[in-house]
């Protein structure tokens, strides 16, 4: 049966970045047999400026019925000023759609550690996958005011919540290394504590999974200074999207990092972590690769086409191998090319079928 994938281009960098992970589907349709049947839809800025609202009723109930969603990046200047903006309607989609486990591997490719700016002894062998709590946390919790002399955001979670995204973490760990490092602030926040109470709860079904605690100022230290000491790290919703970005410099730069969003039912949400890079949109300067790797992880998530999914994944190793760079990985050695040109060159290497190269299986 045809797969049915929402796209969600966005805004920015977001439709150049999308249009390339749409030619690497193709590529994935023609060489495995498989059909996709793709429905664009606006949302974030655009569909502001058209329909009112960033996320329209008719772009929800597409996403809704559809088996998974493909989204670019939502934001910009335009509409940094406005009440309504495009990033609240990033928020209810995930919501929408209850996609609570956002995963963000951050792998280190071997041979590639020079991609990254940090030194390639302490970058190497690093593997490991933030499980974000997506749905919750301070960027949903009420009250959230705003007057002349005052502002309110609010940090709320439920036991439910926190039970829900630890064991997803756990569950993933024990199809890893076997290791759930949890971060929080728990010598300071209340939603903390008990998050540290739920973790040390959970560990007891887990006892075949190593369990350790960071505070989280430590761990944005750690996690640059020791990447490789990761396996699963589980943590809320703001923590995890600010660690995310730093982590980001490990395999090399914000433009190369895919993410997953899984709820228990209903489609996936696919998008890279970055945002819509205003300061190079249109430029030819975006990075294709974190889109591209977020389609692969919705081949072996929501369609668990795994030979498909690896195969994405081995042709951007092997682009990146061969030497093509885009600005933001360029170090002056290589090839630097376009977001269309390194979109040719992994379609390239798509559709051949490199039967004599082993698979990587670097991304969960
Ligand atoms: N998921 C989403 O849709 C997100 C949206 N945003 C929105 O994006 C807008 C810009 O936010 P920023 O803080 O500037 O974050 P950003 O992630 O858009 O950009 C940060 C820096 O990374 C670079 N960068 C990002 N993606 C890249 C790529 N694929 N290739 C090469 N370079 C890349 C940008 O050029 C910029 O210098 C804001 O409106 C923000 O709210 C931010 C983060 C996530
Ligand atoms: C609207 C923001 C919470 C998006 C973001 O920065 C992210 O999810 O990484
Ligand atoms: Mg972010």
């Amino acid at each position: 049966m045809k797969k049915k994938i929402t796209v969600l281009p966005g805004d920015g960098i977001g439709p150049e970045v999308m249009k390339g992970a749409l030619q690497v589907l193709e590529g994935v349709a023609a060489r495995f047999g498989h059909e996709f049947q793709t429905t664009e839809k606006r949302f974030g800025g655009t569909a502001i400026d058209q329909d009112g609202k960033p996320l329209p009723d008719d772009t929800l109930e597409t996403c809704k019925n559809s088996d998974a969603v493909l989204l670019g990046a939502v934001g910009g200047p335009k509409w940094d000023s406005q009440t309504v903006r495009p990033e609240q309607g990033l928020l209810a989609l995930r919501k929408e759609l209850n996609v609570f486990a956002n995963l963000r591997p951050v792998t280190v490719f071997p041979g590639l550690e020079n991609l990254s700016p940090l030194k390639s002894n302490r970058v190497k062998g690093a593997d490991f996958v933030f499980v974000r709590e997506l749905t919750g946390g301070i960027y949903f919790s009420e009250p959230k005011t705003r007057d002349e002399k005052h502002a309110v955001d609010t940090l709320s979670y439920t036991r439910e919540e926190i039970t829900r995204i630890i064991e997803k973490a756990y569950e993933l760990a024990r199809v890893r290394r076997k290791k759930v490092t949890s971060v929080d602030k728990a010598n300071v926040l209340e939603t903390s504590k008990l998050w540290r109470e739920i973790v040390e709860e959970t560990a007891k079904k887990y006892s075949d999974v190593e369990t350790e605690h960071l505070l989280v100022d430590y761990a944005a230290m750690r996690m640059i200074s020791s990447p490789s000491s990761f396996d699963v790290v589980v943590t809320e919703n703001m923590f995890g999207d600010i660690l995310s970005d730093e982590a980001s410099v490990i395999p090399g730069s914000l433009g190369m990092m895919p993410s997953a969003s899984i709820s228990q039912k209903g489609p996936g949400l696919y998008e890279p972590i970055h945002g819509s890079a205003p300061d190079i949109a249109g430029s030819g300067k975006a990075n294709p690769i974190g889109m591209i790797l977020s389609t692969a992880m919705m081949l072996r998530h929501s369609f668990k086409l795994e030979k498909e999914a690896a195969a994405v994944e081995l042709a951007v190793f092997e682009t990146l191998q061969a030497g093509y760079r885009t600005q933001d990985i360029y170090d002056g050695t290589g090839n630097l090319v376009s977001t269309k040109e390194m979109v040719n060159q992994i379609h390239f290497r798509m559709i051949e079928d490199s039967t004599s190269a082993t698979l990587l299986e670097v991304y969960v």
